[in-house]
C-alpha cells in the first residue's frame, strides 16, 4: 500500500487498486537533427496523487505528455497509462489539454462542448446533454453555459478547456502548463478546480513551471532538467531532503571555516565576512562553543532552512517562476 500527502499535508492513503496511473521506463525522445527533449525518463505517478511535473521552459515537459498520450513515438523506452497496453486504450479513460482546445467565438460554451463531443467517436450522443450540463457545473460555468465563447474571461475559457476533458468519467487528467496566460484570479479558479477534481478521486497529472503553484496544489513532483528527471517524490520528501545550514558572520572567516572543518561540518563556504557550512545534525549551540573556544570573533550566526526552491534550484541550476 502506497501512502501519499494531500494538498493540506495530511496523511491519506492512496488506492493501490489497478497499480500507479503512469509509469514510464527509459523513455526517450530525440528530435530530428539530434535534439534529445526527453533523456531516459523513469516515472511513477501513483493512482490517487496531484503530480506536478516542474520545469523550466524546454525542459521536456510537453514532449513527454505528448509521449505519453501516443500523440509522439519515443525514440527509445516504454510509458503505460492507466496499466494499458497502448494509449490508445486507455484513452476513454483519460482527460488531456494538451494545446488549448480551437472552441468556436460565436458559440456558447456548451455548444462548444456539443460540437467537441461530437468529435469523440466514444462518446454516446444520446447522454451529451446531460454530460455537457455535468462537466459546465463541475468547472463552475452552468450559469454562463449560454454565453458566447468570446465573452468569456481567461479563467472562464480555460475552465471551459477543462470542461472539455471531463465530458465523460475520467480515472486521470492530463493537463499542460493549464495555467499559461492566466491572471492570479484565472489561476486560483484553475487551481481550486484541479483540487476539486483530485478530490472526487481522479489522479492529475499536471505541467506547470511555476513552484508556488505546484507547492500549494500537488501532493507529488517531479522535476525536469534539460529532459531528465532530476527529483520525484511527495512535497515532504522533497522538502525533507534539504538540509539546513549555518552562516556565521565573522571577521575571521578563513579561521573560522577551518574551526568548522575541524567541527566535522561539511560543504563549507567562506566568503568576505561570513562562512557557511551544512548543520546536519549538529546543534548550533555546540557549533557557536566551538568557534568561541577557537577565539573566533562571532559577530552574528543564523541557521538557513533551504527553501523548496532553493533545492530544485540546486538540483537543475536554473531559476524558477515563483510568481502564482
Ligand atoms: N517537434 C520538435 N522538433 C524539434 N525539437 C523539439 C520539438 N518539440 C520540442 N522540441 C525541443 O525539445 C525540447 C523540450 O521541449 P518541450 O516543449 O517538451 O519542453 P517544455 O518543458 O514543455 O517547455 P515549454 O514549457 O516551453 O513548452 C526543447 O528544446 C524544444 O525546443
Amino acid at each position: 500500500m502506497t501512502t501519499t500527502i494531500d494538498a493540506a499535508g495530511d496523511a491519506m492513503t492512496a488506492s493501490p487498486a489497478g497499480g500507479p496511473a503512469i509509469v514510464t521506463r527509459g523513455l526517450t525522445k530525440r528530435f530530428r537533427g539530434g535534439q534529445i527533449a526527453v533523456d531516459h525518463l523513469d516515472l511513477t505517478v501513483p493512482r490517487g496523487a496531484v503530480f506536478g511535473f516542474l520545469g523550466p521552459n524546454g525542459s521536456g515537459k510537453t514532449t513527454t505528455i505528448r509521449m505519453l498520450l501516443g500523440l509522439v513515438t519515443p525514440t527509445s523506452g516504454s510509458s503505460s497509462i492507466l496499466g494499458a497496453a497502448s494509449p490508445v486504450q486507455a484513452l476513454t479513460r483519460v482527460g488531456a489539454l494538451v494545446e488549448g482546445p480551437a472552441f468556436y467565438p460565436y458559440l456558447s460554451g456548451a455548444a462548444n462542448l456539443r460540437r467537441f463531443d461530437a468529435a469523440d467517436p466514444s462518446a454516446d450522443p444520446r447522454t451529451v446533454g446531460r454530460r455537457v450540463a455535468e462537466a459546465l457545473d463541475r468547472v463552475g460555468l452552468a450559469a454562463a453555459a449560454k454565453k458566447r465563447y468570446r465573452a468569456y474571461s481567461l479563467g472562464m475559457r480555460q475552465r471551459l478547456a477543462i470542461a472539455a476533458t471531463l465530458l465523460g468519467p475520467r480515472e486521470l487528467l492530463v493537463l499542460d502548463e493549464p495555467t499559461n496566460g492566466l491572471d492570479p484570479q484565472g489561476t486560483r479558479e484553475v487551481r481550486n478546480l484541479i483540487k476539486d477534481v483530485a478530490a472526487g478521486g481522479t489522479t492529475v497529472f499536471v505541467s506547470s513551471h511555476l513552484l508556488a503553484e505546484v507547492e500549494q496544489m500537488c501532493t507529488h513532483i517531479g522535476v525536469m532538467s534539460t529532459g531528465r528527471l532530476v527529483a520525484e517524490g511527495t512535497l515532504t520528501e522533497l522538502r525533507s531532503a534539504s538540509v539546513p545550514r549555518i552562516r556565521v558572520e565573522t571577521p575571521d572567516s578563513s579561521l573560522a571555516a577551518a574551526a568548522l572543518t575541524a567541527f566535522g561540518l561539511t560543504n563549507i563556504i567562506p566568503a568576505p565576512g561570513e562562512v557557511s557550512a551544512e548543520l546536519g545534525d549538529a546543534l548550533p549551540e555546540r557549533v557557536t562553543a566551538a568557534l568561541v573556544r577557537e577565539g573566533i570573533a562571532v559577530r552574528g550566526l543564523q541557521v538557513v532552512h533551504p527553501t523548496l526552491e532553493d533545492v530544485f534550484v540546486h538540483l537543475t541550476g536554473e531559476g524558477f517562476d515563483v510568481e502564482a
